[in-house]
């Protein structure tokens, strides 16, 4: 079973456009929509579209907290959230015909107090994987991730932010950094495929043993101790690319607990972020990538 960990969830708001944005007039949306979000809820709720056993929890508060566990409800997805002081932030995704833009808020600030709270309430599910995703809330640090990972007897999958992933210390059976998180954990110009595959092997040799780089429309790289593989990005309508990151580790993660092999699984998340591209904001409610995984090209770049 795979529990979710999101330390700063969202309401992701999306709001449609059909013209750029101006500056000195009020301007219309021409769709809007409201959904939970965070890595970590949206891992949980791609597993669920999957048909995985999962559990979201974090730290959630306010009104938007309301909000989230109430949508989460409706897409099936269990939740054990541990409830803070202050406002869940709403992070805002602008659609214009040409631009994509992200606006994320901070978080209301906690007590580091509340992590021993999430160890309790991670550890009363027992999951065979845990996944720390998302940014920190102001209050916390890269040693919270890291004393979570450790906390018990479970593999753990991170998706954080750059410099939080440069600071974590304990060993992680999983990361999937994007390109500008990559980068910024590395320190590596991302140029090429090479460049990928060579920064994402710096990683594993600080103690990531499975490292999933996602580049956008260039496609994904995968480095595990045994092999580097690398898969160009399905040709799709891209609406917005928001949770495309979260569905490729979601799907990666359960062909792994299904025991797929990595070249199968690096399939599955090719598959599923096309899928997730393809829709307005991040939510999807059945995700089935095995009827497409052979067309998703693969290159085993070297033993
Ligand atoms: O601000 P963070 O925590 O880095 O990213 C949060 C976020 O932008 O990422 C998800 C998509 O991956 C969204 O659901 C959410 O709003």
């Amino acid at each position: 079973m795979i529990v979710t960990v999101t330390l700063n969830p969202a309401v992701d708001q999306t709001i449609k456009m059909n013209t750029g944005l101006q500056s000195g007039s009020v301007q219309r949306s021409t769709e809007a929509q409201f959904t939970s979000g965070g890595n970590g809820v949206n891992v949980s709720q791609f597993l669920q579209a999957l048909g995985s056993e999962t559990v979201a929890t974090g730290l959630i508060g306010g009104f938007t907290g309301y909000f989230i566990e109430n949508d989460l409800a409706t897409y099936d997805v269990s939740t054990d959230f541990v409830w803070v002081e202050g406002v869940t932030r709403i992070n805002t995704t602008i659609l214009t015909p040409r631009n994509e833009y992200q606006l994320n808020q901070t978080g209301p600030t906690v007590d580091s107090d509340v992590i021993d709270e999430l160890i309790e309430i991670i550890s009363q599910h027992d999951p065979d994987t845990l996944n720390i995703g998302g940014s920190l809330l102001p209050g916390m640090d890269a040693a919270d991730v890291d004393r979570i990972a450790t906390a018990g007897d479970w593999d753990t999958a991170v998706e954080v932010p750059g410099e939080v992933l440069s600071e974590l210390d304990a060993d992680y059976a999983y990361c999937k950094p994007n390109r500008e998180e990559l980068e910024a954990a590395t320190g590596h110009e991302i140029d090429s495929v090479t460049d990928c595959v060579d920064a994402a092997k710096t990683l594993q040799e600080r103690g990531f043993e499975c490292v999933i780089a996602s580049m956008g429309s260039e496609g994904a790289v995968m480095v595990t101790p045994e092999e580097t593989l690398y898969a160009p990005a399905l040709d799709v309508e891209v609406v917005d690319t928001l949770g495309a990151g979260d569905s490729m580790l979601a799907a990666v993660l359960w062909a792994r607990e299904q025991g797929w092999d990595a070249e199968r699984a690096l399939r599955a998340g090719v598959v599923a972020s096309a899928q997730l591209v393809g829709v307005m904001g991040s939510s999807v409610r059945e995700l089935d990538p095995e009827p497409r995984l052979d067309e998703v090209r693969i290159w085993a770049l070297d033993g």
